[in-house]
């Protein structure tokens, strides 16, 4: 029998189930990997913005993270939504300290309608701690030009920006999601074996985008777990993001959710 890999998400919250913790789980179940989560900030959102955040005290989310790490070690980690200075001071020491256990940092910013889940002046900070510990950051294009400070408005920017969250800012690797831009959907892919992979999917015509980024660092995370080697592991993020994505399920007054269950028919009807 196939040993059970678990994966943790260190995030915060979407009630309406398309972003943040819950999405991350939902993904994590899909790519058969037994999942995991400590929250950080419980967030009042849905499809069309955010209303309020509620953040955990300090104390709790270590509580949280001691409660998991005791009992089932991850085999995989990601963050998600850090917004304040000290869990991101806290996230660092801890994950720091944790020997082979590949860290994906999804550096998130805003909710999907342009509402911050993050202030401007701690996103320097997110840039020095934790992005600095990841064996993979996957910005997105706003959020990648926050990192490094520079505009990025074609492939070639997005390779300057990769090449630069590498050498500079010292993650292991670096894949930048292009969803944002026009023309097909086109990630980079990046890191310390200097080669570029650009990878590409056909552009769905929709704005059922919600949970998008989530759900591919999830699956990232998800193959890390399953020690799925880096770039394999980003391939299958990307297809289960675009199924994902292909077939969302028009639900909610906004940026409606993608459909975590795509990936799984697609793949059984083959
Ligand atoms: N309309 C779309 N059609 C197909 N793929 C998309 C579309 N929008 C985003 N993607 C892909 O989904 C993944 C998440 O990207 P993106 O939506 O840019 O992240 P975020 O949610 O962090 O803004 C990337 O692989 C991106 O290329
Ligand atoms: C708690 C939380 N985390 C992240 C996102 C962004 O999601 P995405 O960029 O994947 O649409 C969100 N809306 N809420």
């Amino acid at each position: 029998m196939t040993p059970i890999k678990h994966a943790l998400t260190i995030a915060g919250t979407d009630p309406t189930g398309g972003a943040g913790i819950q999405a991350d789980l939902k993904t994590f179940q899909e790519l058969h990997v037994y999942g995991m989560s400590v929250l950080t900030s419980i967030v009042a959102q849905n499809t069309m913005g955010v209303k309020d955040i509620h953040h955990l005290p300090i104390d709790f989310i270590e509580l949280q993270l001691q409660s998991v790490i005791e009992d089932i070690y991850p085999h995989a980690i990601k963050t998600g939504m850090i917004a304040q200075k000290e869990m991101m001071a806290l996230l660092a020491t801890k994950l720091g300290s944790l020997q082979n256990v590949p860290y994906i940092c999804d550096p998130v910013m805003m909710a999907k309608n342009g509402d911050p889940l993050l202030e401007k002046d701690v996103r320097s900070f997110l840039r020095d701690t934790l992005v600095p510990l990841a064996t993979i950051v996957t910005p997105n294009i706003a959020e990648a030009e926050d990192l490094i400070d520079m505009k990025i408005d074609t492939l070639e920017d997005m390779k300057k920006a990769a090449e630069r969250i590498i050498h500079e800012l010292g993650a292991k690797y670096v894949v930048i999601k292009g969803g944002s831009l026009n023309g097909e959907a086109t990630d980079v892919f990046y890191g310390k074996s200097r080669e570029f992979h650009i990878l590409d999917a056909p552009r769905t015509d929709t704005k059922h985008t919600h949970g998008t980024g989530c759900t591919f660092s999830a699956a990232i995370t998800s193959e890390l777990a399953k020690g799925i080697p880096i770039f394999e592991a980003v391939k299958k993020a990307k297809q289960f993001t675009a199924a994902a994505i292909a077939h969302s399920l028009n639900i909610g007054h906004g940026y409606g959710p993608t459909n975590h269950w795509a990936y799984r028919l697609n793949a059984s009807s083959n």
